[in-house]
């Protein structure tokens, strides 16, 4: 996930929605649908792991993150690999 704030965008909104976005992330990490949240150093961005039943399921998931309207969102499906031990 890359996130591009607008640079006019009201400073109290920005606040606001990015609270909201570490309270809905949060919560989706204690239902166990958000396994992993990684921030690239450097950057505005995350790469993170869902554990979700569906594409429809994913889709509505980021669909209701807070900071969604300023993503840009890359989606690779993954599933378990043969030789994995755990
Ligand atoms: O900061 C980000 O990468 C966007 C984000 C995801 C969950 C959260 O709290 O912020």
């Amino acid at each position: 996930m890359d996130v591009h704030i607008p640079r006019d965008l009201e400073e109290k909104v920005r606040v606001d929605t990015v609270a909201r976005e570490k309270e809905y992330a949060q919560e989706l990490q204690r239902e166990g649908r958000w396994l992993h949240l990684w921030r690239i150093v450097g950057q505005y961005s995350n790469i993170s792991i869902f554990d979700v039943e569906s594409a429809d399921e994913l889709h509505e998931l980021l669909w209701g993150l807070p900071l969604f309207p300023y993503m840009d969102i890359t989606i690779m499906p993954l599933t378990r690999h043969g030789s994995a031990i755990t």
